[in-house]
């Protein structure tokens, strides 16, 4: 950095103090905190956008959310220029510049950092950051901070404002210059230097995109990387085309859906989600979707609603009940990048049968498999292609789920808790579908197999490939291209998701209950116990084995033994400050009692008592 930017980073972040006494982290899905504590996070995740975006030449996303947890937390985390999570490799970096304890440590680390990865800082070559928040109330405060180490896109007020100040800053330079004669004060008037076009201490330019889900924003980022059309009227576009296309595709004889089928009841958690899912619907005539709980009914962000609440509790949110059984119900998280269904029994008991992450990516694998094998039966298909489909699960995962998978024909993947994990390992195959049980997932199509899949079907269009007109291959081909336009690339995204299986469950003629009959849930729990340092639990094997503190997965071994089809794991939460227990056994009562087990041998080994 110049002096001038130098000067300009140290004025500004002494406007935003980082809290005391708190160690912010970068988890397992961005910074999250009360948002009272977060405008210096912000602040700083401003300009750690700002520095991707200079190093990878590309646009960058800064999204504001805290996803599933309680309306007065906030939180930050960047998507990087293919859409997706940041670069691991850049997390080290954002943990030190969200502590670091004073301006001036911060701007030590930054120029550090800066020479370390070699961006270059001429003043000339401009970031671009999409900024985009959810619904809580103190997103607007924050997207403020994020702002300040940039300029503004349109100009107008901010545009004038600066070129007001730097007037006034040659005006003094040269008054400085004239009567005091004092070379030293030449560099706080660098500022002065920038030429009118480039904005902010880095040249950076920040577009407020506005409210909106999480998954929007990453996929506008990816698109605008890709020079595609990037507005979220194109999203819905996109969305809805897509989907109308696929239902197009369905067979006549499969498509026996009744008014009830065609319903679907969606819980919007309170959020984002469901504003921007009723203009979806707006745009299909093929289903009706039902919203309750969106953020203008006037209900508390996440509370009793949603869909962490939902698959944690297993029961039904706020604003259902049993005059909803019998009709497919679905929810939402907090920022709309979780899905989950359920289905509300007659009598009002509150539980419900929850048709998980787990479910869907079965779904989503029965159908793609579906299309694959009639593309690799059709002869008529010039070289034909033989697209590796694999599938990602994370320890969470139902062990009904992966036994159903496997017992498919399917390559079943385990990663560490997280998305970012999941995502790099789904990216692997030609098609990937991801998971986690909490409805987190998508299915990722690599360039080269949609390439493929675009000249085979351009050739059928042309009829140089000698396929009958209307053949299931050829169908197969336009209905993969679909959904590759149809579920978001870039992150898991619960509308785009919602779409899919809506019209996978029309194309197969299925009901919610015959869906949630692929196979049956082993009995599980998770818990939560409190300890003195949960960094101290390290794990390996996708987080399936303690590897200390030593003789901790030993006891839990010989706990887990006494129990048929017995399953159990413990590992440090990247998101909150426990230990989470998962146990599985063949009954909800011995699930119970192994997870209480463990959780108190966790609690003999590092429990609060222990530090
Ligand atoms: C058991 C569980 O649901 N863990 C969640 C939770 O992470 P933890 O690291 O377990 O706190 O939040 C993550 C971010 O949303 C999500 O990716 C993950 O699946
Ligand atoms: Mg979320």
């Amino acid at each position: 950095m110049n002096d001038g930017q130098q000067s300009l980073l140290l004025s500004s972040s002494s406007r935003f103090s980082p809290p005391q006494g708190v160690k912010l982290s970068y988890g397992t899905a961005g910074f999250r905190a009360d948002a009272s504590l977060l405008p210096s996070t912000v602040y700083r995740v401003g300009i750690l956008a700002a520095l991707r975006s200079l190093k990878t030449g590309s646009i960058i996303g800064l999204m504001i959310t805290a996803s599933h947890n309680k309306v007065s937390d906030n939180g930050v985390k960047i998507a990087d220029p293919n859409g997706g999570m940041l670069s691991q490799h850049w997390e080290p970096f954002a943990d030190a510049l969200a502590n670091a304890p004073s301006p001036q440590h911060l701007l030590l680390l930054i120029n550090e950092f800066v020479g370390k990865e070699g961006i270059l800082m001429d003043g000339v070559s401009q970031a671009e950051v999409l900024l985009g928040r959810d619904t809580r109330p103190s997103g607007d405060a924050l997207l403020e901070a994020a702002r300040q180490f940039h300029g503004d896109k349109c100009g107008g007020l901010g545009a004038v404002f600066m070129d007001m100040l730097k007037t006034l800053m040659m005006l003094l330079k040269a008054w400085f210059l004239k009567y005091l004669q004092l070379p030293l004060w030449l560099d706080l008037f660098a500022f002065s230097h920038y030429d009118n076009n480039t904005v902010g201490v880095v040249g950076a330019v920040a577009t407020d995109m506005g409210i909106l889900t999480t998954p929007q924003l990453h996929w506008m980022v990816r698109a605008r990387n890709k020079g595609m059309q990037a507005s979220e009227q194109d999203y819905f576009e996109q969305l809805s085309s897509s989907f109308r296309c696929l239902k197009d595709l369905i067979p006549a004889e499969k498509s026996k859906f009744d008014g009830l089928n065609n319903k679907v009841i969606v819980d919007g958690s309170n959020g984002v989600g469901g504003v921007k899912l009723k203009v979806l619907g707006s745009l299909l005539n093929a289903l009706v979707i039902e919203v309750r709980n969106s953020s203008e009914d006037g209900g508390v962000l996440n509370d009793g609603v949603g869909a962490d609440y939902v698959q944690k509790e297993k029961v039904a949110p706020h604003g259902f009940g049993s005059k909803d059984a019998g009709i497919r119900c679905a929810s939402l998280d907090g920022d709309a990048d979780r899905l989950v269904y359920f289905i509300v029994p007659p009598e009002s008991s509150g539980r419900i049968d929850l048709v998980d992450g787990d479910k869907i990516l079965s779904l989503f694998a029965v159908f793609i498999r579906e299309q694959l094998s009639f593309l690799n039966e059709n002869e008529g298909i010039k070289n034909s292609h033989q697209a590796r489909l694999g599938v990602v699960q994370t320890a969470y995962a139902n062990g009904a789920s992966t036994n159903y998978l496997k017992q498919l024909g399917l390559e079943v993947n385990f990663t560490p808790t997280g998305v970012k994990y999941l995502h790099e390992k789904a990216a692997e195959f030609d098609i990937g579908i991801y998971f986690e049980a909490n409805g987190h997932g998508t299915v990722l199509f690599s360039e080269s197999f949609v390439g493929w899949l675009e000249t085979r079907t351009k050739e059928i269009s042309s009829g140089s490939n000698g396929l009958s007109s209307g053949s299931e291959g050829k169908k197969a081909a336009l209905r993969l291209l679909a959904v590759s336009k149809l579920i978001n690339q870039a992150v898991g995204d619960a509308l785009s998701g919602l779409l899919l299986v809506e019209v996978i469950l029309q194309y197969m003629g299925w009901s919610i209950h015959r869906w949630n009959e692929l196979y049956h849930d082993l009995p599980s729990r998770q818990l939560k116990v409190k300890v003195a340092d949960r960094n101290a639990v390290i794990t390996a094997n996708a987080e399936t084995v303690v590897v200390s503190p030593p003789g901790l997965q030993e006891a839990i071994n010989a706990e887990t033994g006494k129990y048929h089809q017995g399953r159990c794991f413990v590992r440090p939460s990247g998101t909150e400050d426990v230990v989470r227990v998962y146990a599985e056994a063949s009954t909800q009562e011995a699930a119970d009692t192994l997870a209480n087990s463990v959780a108190k041998l966790v609690d003999q080994f590092l429990g609060l008592g222990s530090s």
